[in-house]
């Protein structure tokens, strides 16, 4: 596996492999990797011949009072899992590479609608910083395809519109969320819950299992059931920051019509921010 600093080493590197016919699949990282980005990375490379990933911990998605300094970050364990994993090329630029120019003066690219409310409403400017970025890498990588996990699914959400809107060449592809054995979705973030609060932290799993169940045996009163789950959340001992059931292909609020619906929650244990989802589909019950 090549690594890469520079934007001009990245495009030379993928210059090369499309001189030989490649297809290029991109999946962009924040680095600290788990088996999460590693089903992402081989999906890729299922469905392509040379497989990008980047590591760039994007100050420009966050917000002043949070985790920018201390984000995990662990460049030689992360080369290893990639290379195990098949990847082709890493590309793990610095600040100055990204924005030479600073982030001032930065130009945004902002998807409307789908970037509100939910993470949009508590992270103010997050998925501004989001799709800029994703806009910068792909202009950068240039992949034919670009693979996204599901547990950023709000995320997913915004970066599908984006394409659509800007007419990006990119096929975008979503992975399933990936978990640990007691339910809990792997995330980079878990490490830091200290070991009483990794332990009720698949509560918000369960709570997401339990709406599900309730959903598929008829329950149609959401605002019942999302006061419920919180209320269990509570318990649990998170502070719930949103539980919602939307309508899943464009995240607006679901009505009693809506049959593919997610089930979507963020909540703190401690310092830390914890996100789940989980789809439903009424229309096969
Ligand atoms: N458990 C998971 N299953 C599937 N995909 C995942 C999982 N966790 C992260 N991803 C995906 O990996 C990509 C990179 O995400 P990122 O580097 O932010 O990892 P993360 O573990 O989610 O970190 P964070 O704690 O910042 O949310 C995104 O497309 C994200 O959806
Ligand atoms: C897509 C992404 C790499 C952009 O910084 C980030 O938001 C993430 O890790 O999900
Ligand atoms: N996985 C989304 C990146 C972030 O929380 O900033």
């Amino acid at each position: 596996m090549n690594i890469v600093k520079t934007i001009a080493d990245l495009r030379a590197a993928v210059a090369r492999a499309r001189s030989e016919g490649k297809r290029i699949g991109f999946v962009p990282t924040m680095g600290n990797l788990h088996a999460g980005h590693i089903a992402l990375v081989k999906k890729a490379g299922q469905r392509a011949d040379f497989v990008v990933a980047s590591i760039f911990v994007n100050p420009l998605q966050f917000g002043p009072n949070e985790d920018l300094d201390s984000y995990p970050r662990t460049l030689a364990a992360d080369q290893t899992k990639l290379f195990d994993a098949g990847c082709h090329l890493l590309f793990a630029p610095g600040v100055e590479e990204m924005y030479p120019h600073g982030q001032a003066q930065q130009t945004l690219v902002r998807v409307p609608g789908v970037s509100e409310g939910l993470c949009g409403a508590s992270r103010p400017g997050h998925f501004d910083g989001v799709s800029t970025v994703v806009t910068k890498l792909f202009n950068m990588v240039l992949p034919d395809l670009a693979v996204f996990g599901q547990k950023d699914f709000q995320q997913l959400a915004v970066i599908r519109t984006m394409v659509r809107d800007l007419n990006m060449p990119v096929q975008i592809i979503s992975e399933p969320i990936v978990r640990a054995e007691d339910g809990l979705a792997l995330s980079s973030r878990n490490g830091y819950l200290s070991s009483e609060e990794r332990a009720i932290a698949p509560a918000l799993y369960r709570t997401l299992c339990e709406m599900k169940t309730a959903l598929l045996g008829g329950q149609r009163d959401y605002a019942a059931l999302i006061a419920q789950g919180q209320a269990q959340l509570q318990a649990a001992g998170l502070r719930v920051d949103y539980l919602e059931i939307r309508h899943a292909p464009d995240l607006q609020p679901a009505d009693a019509a809506a049959h593919e619906l997610v089930i979507l929650v963020a909540a703190f244990l401690g310092k830390t921010r914890l996100l789940d989802n989980l789809l439903v589909d009424l229309a096969t019950h």
